[in-house]
């Protein structure tokens, strides 16, 4: 049961990645691959799927890719069953695939608030639900869904993706009861700003606002996709066999760090 960590790891088992063609995505389909597992990446855009493929199979190992909208529960469950039926299993989902932007609550329009609330919360729970049907059969599996840790706190300028993330948490804890006696676990992940073409077009996209993100971190660094994705093997890997419905943050500090007093003014 307890493999000990070192590249064989993951052999023998298969992983389904959303949003794997690029950012935090991509390190995990890479890390769970270097691992020896095979790994299916999904997105809608075929390019980056296929070059997170191309990245693993030069390193030596197993991926493939299918292009998919997450909002669409028809073409969620054929990927996801094909993927499956490929493999001959499957053992682990990370629901990593987001949509965000920054917007004051006023500006959100009705369109805007439904296709964060429709990739984030919605396609979380399509995937989750196609993939939990190959898990719950075989009796076991890990569920990883990667939310931000504004799903407790809230965070003004994104309110949708805030109450999005804080709906997949909500969903982790309820069904990580409902399914622990048949033996399929779920966690989340909660990254800070973590360096991605996506997030910095998304929520960084100037020099002065990224210095303030910067600013709110207290490690005083951006995290990278692979600094997440070592954590993200933990929560789907048997070291963590005994850990459901919990919340790994991995931000440096942020959410915590809204002391007031400055490094020098507690020296002082
Ligand atoms: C700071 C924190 C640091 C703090 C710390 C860090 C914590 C960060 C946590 C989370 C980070 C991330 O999620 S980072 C992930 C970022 N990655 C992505 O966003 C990649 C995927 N993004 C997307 O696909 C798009 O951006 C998204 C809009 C979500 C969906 O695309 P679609 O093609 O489905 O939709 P579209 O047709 O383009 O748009 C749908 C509606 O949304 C509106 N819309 C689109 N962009 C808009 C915008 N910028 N402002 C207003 N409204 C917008 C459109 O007008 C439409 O509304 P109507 O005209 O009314 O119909
Ligand atoms: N970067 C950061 O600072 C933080 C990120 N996060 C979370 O980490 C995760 C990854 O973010 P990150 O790597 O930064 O961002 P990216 O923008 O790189 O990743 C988002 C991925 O989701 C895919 N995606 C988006 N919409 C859909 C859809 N409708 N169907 C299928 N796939 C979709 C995109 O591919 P395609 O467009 O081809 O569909 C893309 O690969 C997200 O859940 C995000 O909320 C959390 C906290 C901080």
């Amino acid at each position: 049961m307890n493999k000990e960590v070192g590249s064989d790891e993951f052999t023998g088992r298969t992983a389904l990645v959303t949003g794997g063609g690029t950012g935090i995505g991509r390190a995990t389909a890479r890390r769970w691959a270097a691992g020896g597992g095979h790994v299916t990446v999904l997105g809608r855009r075929e390019e980056p799927l296929r070059a997170t493929v191309e990245l693993i199979e030069a390193a030596g190992g197993s991926a493939d890719a299918v292009a998919c909208d997450v909002r669409d529960p028809a073409a969620v469950e054929t990927a996801v069953d094909r993927a499956a039926e490929r493999a001959g299993r499957l053992d682990v989902l990370v629901n990593n695939a987001a949509g965000n932007f920054v917007a004051a609550g006023e500006d959100i329009s009705p369109g805007g608030w439904k296709a964060v609330i429709d990739i984030v919360l919605n396609g979380t729970f399509h995937c989750t639900r196609a993939a939990a049907r190959h898990m719950l059969d075989q009796g076991s599996g890990s569920v990883l869904n990667v939310i931000a840790s504004y799903a407790w706190h809230g965070h003004p300028g994104t309110a949708h993706s805030a109450a999005a993330k804080a709906g997949v948490l909500a969903m982790t804890r309820s069904l990580a009861v409902e399914w622990a006696p048949r033996g399929v676990r779920l966690n989340c992940l909660a990254p800070g700003p973590t360096e991605t073409e996506g997030a910095s077009a998304a929520l960084w996209p100037t020099e002065a606002a990224r210095a303030r993100v910067l600013a709110s971190v207290p490690a005083g660094r951006f995290t990278t996709p692979e600094e997440v994705a070592e954590s993200a093997a933990f929560l789907i890997s048997d070291r963590a066999a005994y850990i459901t419905g919990e919340v790994l943050t991995v931000d440096g500090g942020q959410w915590l760090g809204k002391s007031v007093y400055t490094d020098e003014r507690v020296r002082t």
